[in-house]
């Protein structure tokens, strides 16, 4: 059964220029998905009106049948149990760690609000820092902070807006590896959105592709690799190379071998040394210039180099 529903939404914030159109999605209690789609597709508007800060135009947004209504409809914007967490923290800076956390447990006792906060500072590993004021702590350790506050509420919903982009790649693996495992021990339901396909891989087997308002694909990691529905969301995982005499027919970089005599014949204009391979540039008969893989860094720029590949991995449209 979903847990959240998301059904017929419209959004637009000028006359003819929508910004959510007829968008529908369902989640089900305690899974994290990922959200991934290009600057301005509608991502940040889309968790607003999920978390009631935002109205919609049109359609319906529930959490466990319970319908979530935008400010207009509601004297006090948003919902305990949807906690919307952001990319630049907005923590408040002259609040210590623990007091940015306890900040929404205001109208709680005391009492409550103690165990919250421990429990809250230990499982986040907050401890050490619960004195410090957020200028004192790293990025990651600041965003920490932040879910930290969300969590104070005992949300069953969190929408994580962007929420690793200011930290660098270590950072990020580590925290998303981290969130994702408390995540699942809480049976906290996630939506993450963001813009790296790496890290929406990272944190969820689950994927959502959008683009301009509109869903273009949905469902588990490996189906939408294996059998993309179109170029956009083929080529959020890697590059694609148009096979010759075909019409939308392409193969990955990572699907074509490489061989010094027989095959289709290429030659090498560009290589570049990456971590695991030197990504060759290779130029083909009729001029297309392809992107392959070679594993053994044996191909230099101006040798001739044959490419073939296992039929079936083809991607066509
Ligand atoms: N409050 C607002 N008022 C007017 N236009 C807005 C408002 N918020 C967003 N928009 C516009 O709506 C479109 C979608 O923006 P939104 O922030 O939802 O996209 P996004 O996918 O989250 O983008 P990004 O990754 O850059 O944050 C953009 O064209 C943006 O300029």
């Amino acid at each position: 059964m979903s847990f959240l529903l998301i059904k017929n939404v419209d959004k637009s914030y000028e006359k003819g220029k929508p910004v959510l159109k007829d968008f529908s999605l369902e989640l089900t209690k305690g899974k994290i998905t990922s959200l991934i789609g290009e600057s301005g597709s509608g991502k940040s508007t889309l968790l607003r009106i999920i978390a009631g800060t935002e109205n919609k135009d049109s359609g319906v947004v529930s959490l466990a049948g319970e319908n979530i209504l935008g400010p207009k409809e509601k004297l006090v914007p948003g919902y305990d149990e949807i906690q919307l967490v952001y990319q630049d923290y907005k923590l408040f800076p002259n609040s210590t760690v623990s007091e940015n956390i306890q900040r929404p447990l205001l109208q709680y006792d005391k009492e409550y609000r103690f165990q919250r906060l421990e429990s809250i500072l230990t499982l986040l590993g907050l401890q050490p820092f619960r004195d410090k004021l957020p200028k004192e702590l790293s990025g990651g350790q600041q965003q920490k902070v932040a879910i930290g506050r969300a969590l104070s509420l005992e949300p069953s919903l969190i929408l994580l807006d962007e929420p690793f982009s200011s930290l660098d790649t270590i950072q990020r693996r580590e925290l998303i590896y981290e969130l994702k495992t408390m995540f699942q021990k809480l049976n906290i339901t996630v939506l993450f959105v963001t813009h790296d396909l790496d890290d929406a891989l990272q944190m969820s087997d689950s994927l959502i592709i959008i683009r301009k308002g509109k869903i273009v694909q949905s469902g588990d990691v490996e189906s939408i690799f294996l059998k993309p529905k179109n170029l956009y969301s083929a080529k959020l995982f890697s590059h694609l190379n148009a096979i010759p005499e075909t019409k939308n027919s392409y193969i990955r970089p990572s699907d074509v071998s490489l061989y010094k005599s027989s095959g289709l014949k290429t030659k090498v204009v560009d290589k570049q040394y990456l971590i695991h391979y030197n990504q060759l540039t290779v130029e083909l008969a009729n001029g297309h210039l392809w992107q392959i893989e070679d594993k053994k860094r044996f191909f230099e720029v101006g040798d001739q180099v044959f490419l073939k590949w296992e039929k079936g991995n083809e991607i066509s449209f």
